[in-house]
Protein backbone atom coordinates (compact mmCIF):
# COMPACT_ATOMS: atom_id res chain seq x y z
CA UNK A 1 0.00 0.00 0.00
CA UNK A 2 1.12 3.74 -0.76
CA UNK A 3 1.12 5.74 2.52
CA UNK A 4 1.34 9.06 2.97
CA UNK A 5 3.28 10.51 6.09
CA UNK A 6 2.30 14.47 6.84
CA UNK A 7 3.08 16.63 10.31
CA UNK A 8 2.48 20.30 10.86
CA UNK A 9 5.36 21.26 12.58
CA UNK A 10 4.39 20.70 16.07
CA UNK A 11 2.99 17.19 15.67
CA UNK A 12 5.94 16.03 14.13
CA UNK A 13 7.52 14.55 17.30
CA UNK A 14 3.96 13.21 17.59
CA UNK A 15 4.71 11.29 13.94
CA UNK A 16 8.03 10.30 14.69
CA UNK A 17 7.07 8.21 17.69
CA UNK A 18 3.72 7.01 15.72
CA UNK A 19 5.83 5.49 12.90
CA UNK A 20 8.88 4.34 15.36
CA UNK A 21 6.19 2.26 17.55
CA UNK A 22 4.74 0.77 14.23
CA UNK A 23 7.77 0.56 11.92
CA UNK A 24 6.95 -3.00 11.62
CA UNK A 25 4.09 -2.65 9.63
CA UNK A 26 5.02 0.42 8.27
CA UNK A 27 8.54 -1.04 6.37
CA UNK A 28 5.53 -3.07 4.46
CA UNK A 29 4.43 -0.53 2.48
CA UNK A 30 5.43 2.30 0.25
CA UNK A 31 5.73 5.59 2.45
CA UNK A 32 5.47 9.23 1.11
CA UNK A 33 5.36 12.41 2.38
CA UNK A 34 5.90 16.26 2.52
CA UNK A 35 9.41 17.33 2.42
CA UNK A 36 10.35 18.13 6.16
CA UNK A 37 8.14 15.19 7.74
CA UNK A 38 9.55 12.84 5.17
CA UNK A 39 13.54 14.26 6.14
CA UNK A 40 12.98 13.52 9.50
CA UNK A 41 11.46 9.95 8.87
CA UNK A 42 14.32 8.88 6.82
CA UNK A 43 16.81 10.55 9.60
CA UNK A 44 14.69 9.53 12.71
CA UNK A 45 13.22 6.25 11.70
CA UNK A 46 15.40 5.13 8.92
CA UNK A 47 12.42 4.37 6.93
CA UNK A 48 12.93 5.20 2.97
CA UNK A 49 10.42 7.22 1.79
CA UNK A 50 8.91 9.22 -1.72
CA UNK A 51 9.87 13.14 -0.52
CA UNK A 52 7.56 15.99 -2.09
CA UNK A 53 7.88 19.36 -1.37
CA UNK A 54 7.43 21.08 2.09
CA UNK A 55 3.79 21.82 2.64
CA UNK A 56 3.40 25.15 2.52
CA UNK A 57 5.43 24.86 -1.23
CA UNK A 58 2.89 22.62 -2.50
CA UNK A 59 3.28 19.54 -0.65
CA UNK A 60 0.31 18.66 0.55
CA UNK A 61 -1.06 19.29 -2.86
CA UNK A 62 1.27 16.58 -4.74
CA UNK A 63 0.00 14.00 -2.14
CA UNK A 64 -3.81 15.19 -3.11
CA UNK A 65 -2.85 14.81 -7.05
CA UNK A 66 -1.62 11.25 -6.16
CA UNK A 67 -4.96 10.53 -4.16
CA UNK A 68 -6.92 12.32 -7.31
CA UNK A 69 -5.04 9.32 -9.67
CA UNK A 70 -6.19 6.85 -7.27
CA UNK A 71 -2.58 6.23 -6.69
CA UNK A 72 -2.74 6.89 -2.42
CA UNK A 73 -4.46 4.32 -0.09
CA UNK A 74 -3.97 6.16 2.91
CA UNK A 75 -3.04 9.34 4.81
CA UNK A 76 -1.88 9.87 8.01
CA UNK A 77 -1.93 13.72 8.62
CA UNK A 78 -0.89 14.85 12.03
CA UNK A 79 -2.64 18.44 11.84
CA UNK A 80 -2.16 21.25 14.23
CA UNK A 81 -5.39 22.55 15.02
CA UNK A 82 -4.16 25.52 17.87
CA UNK A 83 -1.38 26.99 14.95
CA UNK A 84 -3.12 28.93 11.66
CA UNK A 85 -1.26 27.65 8.51
CA UNK A 86 -0.65 30.05 5.15
CA UNK A 87 -1.20 26.96 3.23
CA UNK A 88 -4.98 26.27 4.94
CA UNK A 89 -6.36 26.07 1.68
CA UNK A 90 -4.05 22.89 0.82
CA UNK A 91 -4.82 21.25 3.98
CA UNK A 92 -8.35 21.41 3.44
CA UNK A 93 -7.79 20.84 -0.19
CA UNK A 94 -6.07 17.67 0.41
CA UNK A 95 -8.63 16.32 3.22
CA UNK A 96 -11.14 17.27 0.59
CA UNK A 97 -9.86 14.70 -2.27
CA UNK A 98 -9.58 11.73 0.32
CA UNK A 99 -13.11 12.67 0.84
CA UNK A 100 -13.80 12.45 -2.82
CA UNK A 101 -12.29 9.30 -3.61
CA UNK A 102 -13.26 7.28 -0.24
CA UNK A 103 -9.43 7.18 0.81
CA UNK A 104 -9.00 6.67 4.48
CA UNK A 105 -7.07 9.69 6.39
CA UNK A 106 -6.28 10.56 9.97
CA UNK A 107 -6.14 13.69 11.74
CA UNK A 108 -4.77 12.55 14.66
CA UNK A 109 -3.36 9.64 16.35
CA UNK A 110 -6.43 8.09 17.74
CA UNK A 111 -7.74 7.56 14.59
CA UNK A 112 -4.02 6.60 12.89
CA UNK A 113 -4.16 3.80 15.71
CA UNK A 114 -6.95 2.30 13.80
CA UNK A 115 -6.07 2.40 10.17
CA UNK A 116 -3.16 1.33 11.26
CA UNK A 117 -4.00 -1.74 12.93
CA UNK A 118 -6.71 -1.64 10.48
CA UNK A 119 -3.86 -2.35 7.59
CA UNK A 120 -2.13 -4.95 9.84
CA UNK A 121 -5.46 -7.01 9.98
CA UNK A 122 -6.26 -7.03 6.50
CA UNK A 123 -8.87 -4.54 6.64
CA UNK A 124 -7.20 -2.60 3.66
CA UNK A 125 -6.96 -5.36 0.92
CA UNK A 126 -10.65 -3.68 -0.77
CA UNK A 127 -7.72 -1.31 -1.60
CA UNK A 128 -6.07 -3.91 -3.68
CA UNK A 129 -9.19 -4.94 -5.60
CA UNK A 130 -9.89 -1.92 -6.45
CA UNK A 131 -6.62 -1.12 -8.02
CA UNK A 132 -6.58 -4.82 -9.72
CA UNK A 133 -10.20 -3.40 -11.16
CA UNK A 134 -8.50 -0.11 -12.35
CA UNK A 135 -9.84 1.95 -9.00
CA UNK A 136 -12.63 4.50 -8.86
CA UNK A 137 -11.90 7.10 -11.50
CA UNK A 138 -14.65 9.68 -10.20
CA UNK A 139 -15.97 9.89 -13.66
O1 LIG B 1 2.86 21.75 6.21
C1 LIG B 1 2.75 20.57 6.13
C2 LIG B 1 1.45 19.96 5.82
O2 LIG B 1 0.43 20.87 5.58
C3 LIG B 1 3.90 19.67 6.32
O3 LIG B 1 5.00 20.08 5.54
P1 LIG B 1 6.46 19.66 5.97
O4 LIG B 1 6.47 18.18 6.16
O5 LIG B 1 7.37 20.08 4.86
O6 LIG B 1 6.75 20.40 7.25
Amino acid sequence: MKIALIAHDKKKEDLIRFVTAYKDIFERHELFATGTTGMLISQEVSLPVHRFKSGPLGGDQEIGAMIARNEMDMVIFFRDPLTPQPHEPDVTALIRLADVYAVPLATNMGTAEVLILGLKNGYMAWRDIEHEQGGTDGE
